[in-house]
């Protein structure tokens, strides 16, 4: 199917990039200048390989899982340049630069590139080529930073997502609450699309949920429950039963009613006074605007004797009428204290009311998570099912950069290498085929690099 957009008519069925800022003009000047000097020089011809790798693993780990693939192939596969950006590039390279170099780029495609690439991800280690691109010297240059900045993020981020779901454990709902917190909206979107990639099960960013298929997610906000003054602002207070076969008229009456009973039975669930009347209207808003998904942010007034209370008494009166709650969230405090003892309150709600499953009522928790806040808590013993996890996340706090770099490892043949006083950043020259060894047990032991033209390593068969 040809289609035909902003940038001209597309040559093939792999659809552009996601972000329409993807084009050949965002990269580093100098790889136009260098273009013009390959070109100038009759070189831009020249049959290069250039290797996509990284030097060390991030967050003093061991592993990085590689992502950003989808978006290079895109890129470099509608690589074609627009008139106007034609016109851009005469005007930022120098007035001497002669106008058959513009010839020659109307006309550059990534039609002579090959590209080859360890599947989107995979778990890998330093110095494996994640990329290897080979083509046209000055047209494999001009791909360079783009697929750099495609994959350094993509990967930083993949990877320190699944290095958060390692640490809360599989049975934990991870949801990326990162959009605010983002490094602008791309950093926003490219997050939510990694670190479902890297383990996370849902997002709160809408527009990725739209773009990616991501399963959507969420709560409600402290100014939800503080807009509330009171439980007469509730105006329309009916509610009709989950079956519909009955309509409570006083939902609002039935929620007091529910908080009474657990204020009088308070000797066996701990002790608290009155709660936050407008809080519970909040919370009862909530119920009656989505009674099958009800769930409450408990800590805008005092999570123990007010909103935990407060949550149970309008999750009853939901149960009254065949609806179940799904939990609450907690964003401040000790999470692993409140956790506990908001777990003890609805079992103990359970054994009073005999309510099946109400203990088991899902409990979230957020509010400046991180990988170690996750051990943290892991260690102390908590009874958090879900965690909501934003700032450390998608910003990557605890490293701001994967150092992925492109090499020159061959040009027409030959094997070319980059000499440094720093061992580290030595390249290793010529085309490499890449295997995973994997131990009879079925785990992999270790990434092997052999020349292109070297013979496979061989199964040993001895034992
Ligand atoms: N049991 C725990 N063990 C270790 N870290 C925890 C525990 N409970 C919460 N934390 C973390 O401690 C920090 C508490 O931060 P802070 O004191 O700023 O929050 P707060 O005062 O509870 O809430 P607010 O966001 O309203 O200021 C957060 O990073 C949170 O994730
Ligand atoms: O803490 P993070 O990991 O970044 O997760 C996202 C945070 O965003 C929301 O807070 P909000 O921005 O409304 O303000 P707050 O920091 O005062 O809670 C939410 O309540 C979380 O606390
Ligand atoms: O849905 C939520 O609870 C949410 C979303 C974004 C940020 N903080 C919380
Ligand atoms: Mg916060």
């Amino acid at each position: 199917m040809e289609k035909q957009t902003e940038n001209g008519p597309t040559t093939n069925t792999i659809p552009r990039p996601t972000n329409p800022m993807v084009t050949p003009l965002l990269t580093d000047l100098y790889q136009y200048t260098m273009a013009y000097a390959y070109w100038k020089a009759g070189k831009h011809h020249e049959r290069a390989v250039f290797d996509l790798f990284f030097r060390r693993s991030p967050f003093g780990g061991e592993y990085t899982v590689f992502a950003g693939l989808e978006e290079c192939i895109r890129f470099i596969a509608n690589f074609k340049f627009t008139e106007e950006e034609i016109n851009f590039i005469r005007d930022a390279l120098p007035g001497t630069c002669e106008e058959g170099f513009l010839d020659y780029l109307r006309q550059v495609d990534c039609s002579e590139v090959e590209v080859y690439a360890i599947a989107e991800g995979s778990v890998v280690f330093p110095r494996v080529p994640l990329i290897r691109v080979e083509g046209p010297v000055a047209v494999a240059q001009l791909l360079e930073t783009t697929l750099v900045n495609l994959v350094n993020y993509a990967s930083l981020v993949a990877t320190n997502a699944a290095r958060h779901r390692i640490v809360a454990g599989k049975s934990k709902m991870l949801l990326e609450f990162g959009l605010r917190r983002a490094q602008g909206p791309d950093g926003g979107i490219s997050a939510s699309r990694y670190c479902y990639l890297g383990g996370f099960d849902a997002t709160s960013n809408v527009a990725a949920g739209r773009l990616f298929g991501i399963p959507l997610k969420g709560t409600h906000s402290h100014a939800f429950v503080s807009s509330f003054m009171s439980p007469d602002e509730i105006v329309e207070k009916s509610l009709c039963s989950a079956d519909g076969s009955t309509t409570c008229q006083d939902f609002v009456g039935l929620v007091h009613t529910w908080l009474n009973k657990i204020q009088r039975t308070r000797l066996s669930i701990g002790s608290f006074g009155d709660t936050n009347l407008s809080e519970l209207a909040a919370f009862t808003s909530y119920a009656l605007a989505f009674p099958n998904n009800f769930l409450a942010l408990v800590d805008t007034y005092d999570v123990l004797r007010s909103g935990i209370p407060n949550f149970c008494a309008v999750a009853l009166a939901l149960n009254d009428l065949r609806y179940k709650a799904i939990g609450v969230r907690l964003d401040s405090g000790d999470l692993a204290y409140l956790s506990c003892e908001a777990r003890k309150f609805f079992q103990a709600i359970e054994k009073e009311f005999g309510v099946p499953d109400f203990g088991t009522m899902s409990i979230a928790a957020s509010n400046d998570l991180n990988e170690e806040t996750l051990d943290h808590l892991k260690k102390q013993g908590h009874e958090v099912d879900a965690f909501g996890i934003g700032t450390y996340l998608v910003t990557c706090y605890a490293q701001a950069a994967l150092g992925c770099v492109f090499k020159l490892v061959e040009i027409n043949n030959q094997p070319r290498m980059k000499l440094s006083e720093d061992v580290s950043k030595v390249s290793i020259p010529c085309k490499k085929r890449c295997y995973r060894l994997y131990g009879k047990e079925g785990y992999a032991l270790v990434d092997l690099m052999v020349g292109e033209n070297e013979p496979a390593p061989k199964v040993c068969t001895n034992q």
